[in-house]
């Protein structure tokens, strides 16, 4: 048996579709076209394409999008004075700040710097805490893009044992957050974790998302189970001096044992963005609505 691919690329699309017809609802009703700031320091290749991304497909909803690019030697209080006016500018309804920033940049410093009501990367504390309290908040992109592919698979997640793999702030606790919040029985497992692929094998819904190129196999997966993967590694391909992206989970070989599985690309990714002008949009609404 191969595992159901669950397309994340075309949800997205959906997604976005809709939160273009909302914009363009929400324009006429109030007059204020929804805005989007994005904030790049320094020259990450990969983050220049993310930036660019997110800058074409926030036109493409019928939101103003706006792009500061900073130089990789900015310092952390020309950071936060940007921030800071940004936070009072009236046509920007949403801040995201790209990450990673460079090292000598206090990443939780500068989050913690932004109107949480701006927040839509949902990563500062005050949407963190609203979101562990079952309060309303932003919540981060990319694990509510897998609750949304988890909940269109499965339907009604209630009870079902869930393991998500891997502790970040951005990804990790906020997944376990929302899995809980929809009433699975949640394990949180990381490198310290005794015995991972027995406690893996307990799951009907896998996340993995721990930044480690193809670690999850298929004989630590329940049959079944529905696996959603969170990585993008590049790695070597078989041709000299190419590289190809691979996920946390060995894909080919956990196929043949999953109930459904995300592929990468093409699977998670893709939802990061899309939930991103979600969350734009709904801070607008939150500040005009
Ligand atoms: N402030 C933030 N920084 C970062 C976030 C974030 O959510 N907020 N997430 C990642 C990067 N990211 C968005 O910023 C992102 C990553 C991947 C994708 C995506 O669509 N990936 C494609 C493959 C792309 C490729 O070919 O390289 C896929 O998986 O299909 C979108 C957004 C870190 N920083």
């Amino acid at each position: 048996m191969s595992a159901r691919v669950i397309d994340g690329k075309s949800f997205a699309a959906g997604l976005r579709a809709r939160v273009a017809t909302e914009v363009a609802a929400f324009k006429a009703a109030t007059g204020v076209t929804p805005g989007l700031a994005v904030v790049l320091v320094g020259e990450d290749p990969a983050s220049q394409v993310y930036v660019r991304n997110k800058g074409r497909e926030t036109l493409a909803a019928g939101m103003a999008s706006f792009e500061h690019r900073m130089a990789a030697t900015t310092s952390q209080e020309q950071l936060l004075a940007l921030i800071a006016s940004l936070n009072t500018d009236d046509t920007v309804h949403g801040i995201l700040v790209q990450l990673p920033l460079p090292k000598h940049i206090d990443e939780a410093a500068v989050l913690a710097a932004i109107d949480p009501a701006k927040d839509v990367d949902g990563f500062h504390v005050v949407n963190a805490g609203l979101l562990a309290t079952g309060g309303q908040g932003l919540v981060p992109c990319t694990p509510l893009g897998c609750l949304m592919l988890l909940e269109d698979t499965l339907g009604d997640l209630s009870g079902l044992e869930a393991v998500v793999i891997g502790r970040s702030n951005i990804v990790g606790k906020p997944m376990a957050q929302l899995l809980l919040g929809k009433s699975c029985t949640v394990t949180i497992a990381h490198s310290r974790t005794r015995d991972l692929p027995s406690v893996v094998r307990r799951a009907d819904i896998v996340v993995a998302a721990v930044g480690r190129p193809e670690m999850v196999k298929a004989d630590w997966i329940k049959p079944g189970a529905t696996v959603i993967d969170v990585g993008i590694n590049r790695v070597p391909a078989d041709e000299p001096g190419k590289t190809r992206l691979v996920g946390d989970v060995a894909y080919g070989e956990v196929s043949r044992v999953a109930g459904a599985v995300t592929p990468v690309p093409g699977g998670v990714g893709p939802m990061t963005i899309a939930c991103l002008l979600l969350n734009t949009l709904t801070a607008a609404q939150a500040r005009h609505g």
